[in-house]
């Protein structure tokens, strides 16, 4: 269970991947765009994951309706709100939200830039005046290759004031690490913080790499570290955050079952690891869930839930004066 004397964060989740199924609905008779169908039920199994998907490829297919149906800089607007709206619902202190401003922008040819405009400006009128705060981490889609990567960072660093950090997602096994290493020297240069997906689809060999050559503080999803005793102690150490994602990792056929996560053996180890969502729309389960049916099964104690929680303010990427004014909240 969420520990209500704690602050609740969810420092992984994407905005992309977490598209209602009703605005995909509705954006797509707006845009005139054909849908696999006309009502949310005949549309659910195309948008959500509802058996686990075979691999990660499989599963993010999924997220592809969600930003289809972004045919202009309004849309992406409104899913930036939307993404407010879902995060308030479920009581976060704070979350950050993470977007590919390229993977939004290709289906209409829109411009990634325009994209970030609209995201950053639809995330602060949504949380004006509300009890959450919210920062933005932009993604490089690896999926699309180097030169793609590229011109999204360019979008993204055009905005640099209005993020926290850079990610690298998609996929994992066909894109990796090494092609990006010049993307980011220059994330370092402008002083953004580094958050790269490994050890989800790759082993633990990519999670060193993510560290070692693209400078990652926090690894999304991390799960093959396990693999590796000298990583763990290289983790723990070096205080490098995990965001793990139960539900997630299930979906993508990464784990067996939510039974043999790792994420009780990292908090074990003193890694500090969390407790996220990932695609919360695609997933069909929201951070309550994770929190109240996902942990459990992982073999986490309330205690256990308590210093994941912890961790989440220590990682989250935020400065120290914010990480306590989080804290002071339950004092
Ligand atoms: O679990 C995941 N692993 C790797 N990449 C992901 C995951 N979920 C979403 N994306 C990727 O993030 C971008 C949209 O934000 C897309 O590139 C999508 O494929
Ligand atoms: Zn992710």
């Amino acid at each position: 269970m969420i520990n209500t004397k704690l602050p609740l964060l969810d420092l992984h989740r994407h905005l992309d991947g977490n598209v209602r199924a009703e605005t995909i609905l509705e954006l797509g008779q707006k845009f005139n765009m054909p849908l696999p169908a006309n009502d949310v039920d005949g549309l659910r199994p195309h948008v959500q994951v509802i058996d686990n998907a075979p691999n990660l490829m499989a599963f993010l297919a999924k997220l592809d309706w969600g930003v289809k149906v972004l045919g202009d800089y309004d849309a992406c607007h409104r899913i930036a709100v939307e993404n407010v709206e879902d995060a308030i619902v479920q009581n976060m202190d704070y979350t950050e939200l993470r977007f590919s401003p390229y993977y939004m922008a290709k289906t209409h040819n829109l411009h990634p830039q325009g994209v970030v405009e609209a995201v950053v400006d639809g995330i602060s009128s949504a949380t004006q005046g509300q009890d959450i705060k919210v920062n933005l981490i932009g993604i490089m889609s690896r999926t699309f290759g180097v030169e793609k990567c590229q011109h999204e960072l360019d979008a993204l660093l055009a905005f640099k004031e209005s993020l926290v950090a850079v990610d690298l997602a998609g996929d994992e096994l066909g894109f990796p690490g090494e092609l990006f290493i010049e993307h980011f020297k220059q994330v370092r240069d402008a002083y953004l913080g580094a958050t790269i997906h490994a050890g989800e689809a790759e082993g633990a060999v990519s999670i060193w790499q993510a560290i070692k050559e693209l400078g990652a503080t926090r690894i999304g999803h991390g799960v093959k570290a396990i693999e590796d005793p000298q990583l763990m102690d290289f983790l723990r150490d070096n205080r490098i955050g995990i965001e793990s994602c139960l539900t997630s990792n299930l979906q993508t056929s990464t784990v067996a079952s939510i039974e043999a996560h790792p994420l009780k053996q990292f908090l074990d180890h003193g890694i500090l690891a969390t407790i996220n969502t990932d695609d919360p729309a695609v997933q069909g389960v929201e951070l309550d869930n994770e929190f109240a049916k996902a942990a459990p099964l992982a073999g986490l104690s309330e205690s256990d839930i308590q210093k994941a929680q912890r961790n989440a303010v220590e990682i989250a990427f935020l400065s120290d004066a914010d990480k306590q004014a989080l804290l002071q909240k339950y004092v």
